[in-house]
């Protein structure tokens, strides 16, 4: 050995105890280690190598190296790759260990100790280590790290072990494959003092199994999950464990929680595998937290509590009836829903979905749902959610981690057949690193699969199948397509004027004012202050401003019985017209006292009338996830510019689907010039010049800030040019939707229900719709139904007829294009 030896700068490590393959990056204090690692480092060339001898924690003595101060005569060779000299006296290197070393003789040589060293892995690799005998226990190595792969997260580091398995020297794959266990002080050295190659892997894969036990059972299904998932959120691994110590009562009282919970028997083999664990680590572990919560979790957990389903249709119908006015339909569908599990008897069924507008009742009809079938009622909100660990948990390996939305939602609900909603399915996101959440959801929903939902914390299969999934979204489009497939949708399109009249005045109204404290005889809404509410002060489909808008009166009537009549109020006023103090009850919240609490109207319908009317301009109907409305499209032209490239500009934030279909319509409208008859009675002043085949146009759909997109606009646009051109504005009271082809054939759009509505609460009398959509027509309010015209059109001529009153035809409109004069 003595041609071996070498003289090597150390420094003193107090901290932890580095093991070759381990790179960090740490503080190192004291004058002369600095002052080494400056000469090392500085006047040698960068990737030094020094020697890190492990040292006794004696404080006063940071920089002192002595024999006696030594933990272990082994240490090990670092290269390090980046020192940042910080404060007098401190510096941050990056190191990377490479190699064992024997200490032969610690010189204190000045300025910085040096220790003469004799090389060990390679020496003891090459010299001692019987090849096969070491393959063979390699292998063993090898094939379980690989199985311990697939069940934590990928990192560089771990990359490079999986890299490194044929091409490594053993002694540092070794070591490398120990830094897959949370290691304490105590493993750690004992692995530095190994310094058989064999004998040390032995160790490490005794540790590896004995760290991954608790994964072993669902090692299986792990993997098949593991498929699409292997993108977790990088989280700080937990490297300490402490002394051992017991806490036998709590324990105790932790095992009969566990026994209580009636564990299946997988889950209960695991358990009790961790609760050894917990009794052989000690309090102040700081695995023995992580292993804790684990346990608690698992006896929290409703393995085996289920609530009794009782499901009476009568009583159900009576419970919807009562808490929802109108949808009918969805009523209808959730009735026989019902009426089969009551049958059936069973758990397997659709998954219903229902699709609207915000504040249409989603949610308090799967409240509802719950109630009727006497079960707990839990809601899991999905926007914004963009990890797959939200639904399935982290591994209970890193800080920090905790189980998913679903096993959280067992857990608090207490029982395994709660109904849980899943708000905004809509609204998931795709993280870059962390996986596809609806990957799984698709999961949680398929009954093939749900039998057995492996989260990644519990890390044991968990039965869902008696789980009733509902789902809610605010539109169809942004449903993750796969999720869709598995759904029933429901939709659910929004409200006309009357029928939020009806539920505020029987549902809103007296939920507001029981929920502000007051009752039904210290508070008087009239009919007309709630319609002035409904136009002036909301502008929604569904009824939630409404409800905000409403509790904001209580509120304030809620303030003025406390001030001034205080609790006397609440026992003599109702229904009694009494006078308290210099109150009247009930208070009445007229339009005046509206106005007083809710400021000036939010909405005029005004702003709309004043800008119709004149050429160039039309009313069009568009859908989106808050509901209908009505926008406009104005269009404007001027003549050619000869070094135009283009001849039609938008504006107004329009998706690429809404720009093609205003660039169709603009070129139909051209195409087609040509031959429109205009009946020049009804247009006194006569087409515009110059024609579109010499004019620029600009097309600006007004409310430059919401985006807008999709092809209902079509008919719209074209409706708007011509009316431009003809120099004749389009027929009062009168708005549309419709696809416009460059043939000129109608198409049908959707959300017809709430486009109807936005036009019938804005005051339109004649709405324009596809010939096909006549269908959609049944779902319209009575009310709506008799109170406009629907026309219902196949070509633009018939849509030209109805909104110039007749005063416009189109000749020919079949013609090939290139025979017109065009
Ligand atoms: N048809 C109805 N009859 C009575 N109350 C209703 C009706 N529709 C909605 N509401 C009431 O309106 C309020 C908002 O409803 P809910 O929270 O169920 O809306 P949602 O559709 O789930 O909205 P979001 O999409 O924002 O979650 C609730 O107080 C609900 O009771």
């Amino acid at each position: 050995m003595a041609n071996d030896k070498l003289k090597l700068p150390v420094v003193g490590i107090r901290s932890d105890i580095y093991l070759p393959g381990r790179s960090a990056t740490i503080n190192i204090s004291g004058d002369g280690n600095v002052h080494m690692l400056k000469k090392v480092l500085l006047d040698k060339k960068p990737n030094s190598k020094v020697g890190f001898v492990f040292i006794k924690n004696v404080e006063g003595k940071e920089d002192v190296l002595e024999p006696s101060n030594l933990i272990s005569d082994i240490g090990t060779e670092a290269l390090v790759s980046r020192a940042t000299f910080g404060p007098p006296s401190m510096v941050t290197i990056t190191f990377m260990c490479q190699s064992r070393f024997r200490i032969e003789k610690l010189v204190m040589e000045e300025p910085y100790p040096v220790a003469i060293v004799s090389p060990i892995d390679k020496k003891i690799e090459n010299d001692y280590e019987d090849v096969n005998e070491l393959a063979e226990v390699q292998n063993e190595l090898e094939s379980l790290v690989l199985d311990v792969l697939h069940l934590i997260t990928h990192s560089a580091h771990l990359l490079a072990i999986k890299n490194g398995m044929k091409r490594l020297a053993p002694s540092f794959f070794t070591d490398m494959c120990a830094s897959l266990v949370p290691l304490s002080h105590a493993e750690k050295l004992d692995l530095l003092e190994t310094l058989g190659t064999r004998a040390r892997m032995r160790k490490v894969i005794a540790l590896l199994k004995s760290n991954y036990e608790g994964h072993a059972c669902v090692q299986h299904s792990q993997r098949s999950i593991q498929g699409n998932n292997n993108h977790q959120p990088k989280l700080m691994r937990i490297t300490n464990r402490g002394n051992p110590m017991d806490d036998d009562s709590d324990i105790g009282d932790l095992s009969n929680r566990l026994k209580k919970a009636k564990l299946p028997p997988h889950a209960e083999e695991v358990a009790s595998k961790e609760l050894k664990r917990l009794m052989n680590i000690g309090r102040y572990s700081s695995d023995y937290g992580v292993i804790r919560s684990y346990l608690e979790l698992l006896a929290e957990l409703p393995w085996d509590n289920s609530t009794e389903e009782s499901i009476n249709i009568k009583k159900a119908r009576i419970a919807l009836d009562s808490k929802h006015y109108g949808l009918k339909t969805l009523k209808k569908r959730v009735l026989e829903f019902l009426a089969v599990r009551q049958l059936k008897n069973d758990s397997s069924g659709p998954i219903l979905c229902f699709v609207g507008p915000p504040g249409v009742g989603k949610t308090s009809i799967a409240r509802s749902i719950a109630q009727a079938m006497g079960r707990k009622f839990h809601q899991i909100a999905l926007g914004g959610v963009c990890n797959q660990s939200d639904i399935r948990g982290h591994r209970k390996t890193y800080v920090g981690a905790m189980p998913g939305r679903i096993i959280q939602a067992l857990k608090t609900t207490g029982v395994n057949n709660p109904v849980i909603l899943l708000d905004e399915v809509d609204k998931m996101g795709i993280g870059t690193h962390s996986g596809d959440p609806a990957a799984a959801l698709l999961e949680v929903l398929d009954p093939e699969q749900n039998t057995n939902f492996v989260d990644h914390y519990v890390n044991i299969p968990f039965d869902l199948s008696k789980v009733l999934f509902i789902a809610s979204s605010n539109s169809h489009q942004k449903i993750p397509f796969a999720l869709y497939d598995r759904l029933e949708v429901i939709n659910i399109s929004g409200y006309s004027t009357e029928e939020k009249l009806s539920i505020a005045e029987n549902h809103l109204l007296p939920k507001v004012i029981y929920d502000n404290g007051l009752n039904e005889g210290l508070v008087n809404v009239p009919r007309d202050s709630l319609k002035m509410i409904i136009s002036s002060y909301t502008q929604e489909a569904g009824v939630r401003s409404l409800e905000k808008k409403l509790s904001a009166l209580c509120r304030s009537v809620a303030f003025k019985v406390a001030e001034q009549a205080g609790s006397s109020a609440l026992e003599t006023a109702p229904g009694s017209g009494i006078c308290l103090n210099s109150l009247t009850f009930p208070i009445n919240m007229d339009r005046e006292a509206v106005e007083k609490v809710l400021g000036p109207p939010l909405f005029n319908d005004n702003v709309l009338w004043d800008r119709l009317g004149v050429p160039g301009v039309a009313a069009g109907l568009v859908v989106s996830v808050s509901g209908g409305s009505v926008n406009l499209v104005e269009c404007f032209a001027f003549p050619k510019r000869k070094d135009a490239d283009c001849s039609l500009q938008l504006t107004g934030k329009l998706g690429q689907v809404m720009k093609e279909s205003a660039e169709l319509a603009w070129k139909w409208v051209r195409m087609n010039y040509n031959k429109f008859t205009l009946y020049e009675a009804m247009s006194p002043a006569g087409p515009l010049l110059p024609t579109p085949f010499d004019s620029e146009v600009h097309i600006h759909f007004p409310a430059g800030g919401i985006a807008k997109d999709g092809p209902s606009g079509g008919i719209t646009i074209a409706v708007a040019l011509v009316s431009l051109f003809l120099n004749m504005p389009v027929a009062s009271n009168l708005t549309m939707t419709g696809e416009l082809t460059l043939k000129g054939f109608v198409l049908p759009v959707g959300g017809i229900k709430q486009k109807i509505l936005a036009a019938y609460e804005q005051g339109f009398k004649t709405v324009i719709l596809p010939k096909f959509n006549k269908k959609d027509m049944t779902a319209i309010p009575t009310e709506v139904k008799e109170a406009m015209d629907f026309v219902f059109v196949e070509t633009m001529d018939d849509v030209l007829h109805s909104a110039f009153n007749g005063a416009v035809t189109l000749t020919n409109i079949y013609e090939h294009p290139l025979t017109s004069k065009l």
